[in-house]
């Protein structure tokens, strides 16, 4: 891709970072880190523990403020709005352990992310739970109360309220983890049905057969740098990427 090919591709993303450095005291966690995420695409951001993967969905969140540099919604600049200002204009995340508010259904969960995050009220935000649930394989225990889940149906659920904010762009953070490999593949079936609707997702994934299913392109950092971007194949044969994320030894 050409410098001006780039650059119009980023006009068009759901979802730029653009030169995002955060440091907590004198440690750098995150050094221009930029990258971008169109409609429809899953992005993977892989890399090994304490790489910034978790710091960089905070910021992009609304959740942490960076230092320096820029995050933008469909070409909106929202590096200085409020997490919940970020829902609205239809950004949504997912967390890494899931904790549904157990005494309430499995409806009523997911109606917290519709009401509380989308800012719907009645009918729409009946329809637009309905909607998450059926995409999630949640409408048969929609009554259920979500202490009652098993882990693959916590994890679906964490993706319905994140899904009933009506997200552009969808942030999941580890959402494989702990799951048998049918589990993994009932979840990778979800994901996708996601990104087919058009959602931009950024995926933080270590579980990487279940990532490598459904993201088309994986950014690697590295001591919260891009250490390698590109094609899953291409990246994830890097040397630099094999030295960094599994170890010297397998190389
Ligand atoms: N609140 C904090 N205060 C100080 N340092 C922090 C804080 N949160 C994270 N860090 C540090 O920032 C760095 C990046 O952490 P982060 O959780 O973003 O990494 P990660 O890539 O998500 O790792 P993992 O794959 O283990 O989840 C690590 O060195 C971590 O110790």
């Amino acid at each position: 891709m050409s410098p001006s090919e780039r650059l119009a591709a980023r006009e068009t993303d759901a979802l730029s970072i653009r030169s995002v450095g955060m440091s907590f005291g004198s440690l750098s966690v995150l050094d221009g880190v930029s990258f971008g995420v169109a409609p429809g695409e899953t992005l993977g951001l892989v890399g090994p523990n304490g790489a910034g993967k978790t710091t960089l969905l905070d910021i992009v969140a609304g959740a942490r403020r960076c230092d320096g540099g820029q995050v933008l919604l469909s070409g909106r600049d929202v590096t200085r709005l409020a997490a919940d200002r970020r829902c609205r204009l239809g950004l949504a995340r997912t967390f890494q352990v899931p904790r549904p508010f157990g005494d309430l259904t499995v409806f009523e969960n997911a109606l917290v992310g519709a009401v509380r995050g989308a800012g719907l009220r009645g009918r729409a935000a009946y329809d637009d739970v309905r909607g998450a649930l059926v995409l999630t394989d949640l409408l048969a225990v929609a009554n259920a109360p979500a202490s009652s889940l098993r882990l693959l149906d916590r994890k679906r659920l964490e993706l319905a309220r994140a899904l009933a904010m009506r997200p552009r762009v969808l942030l999941l953070d580890e959402i494989a983890g702990g799951l048998t490999d049918p589990e993994t593949a009932a979840l990778v079936g979800t994901v996708r049905r996601v990104r087919d609707g058009g959602t931009a997702i950024v995926w933080v994934e270590h579980v990487l057969r279940a990532l490598t299913q459904v993201a088309t392109r994986l950014v690697c950092l590295s001591a919260g740098r891009v250490l390698a971007e590109g094609a899953p194949g291409e990246v994830l044969a890097d040397l630099g990427v094999r030295a960094a994320y599994f170890g010297r030894s397998v190389l």
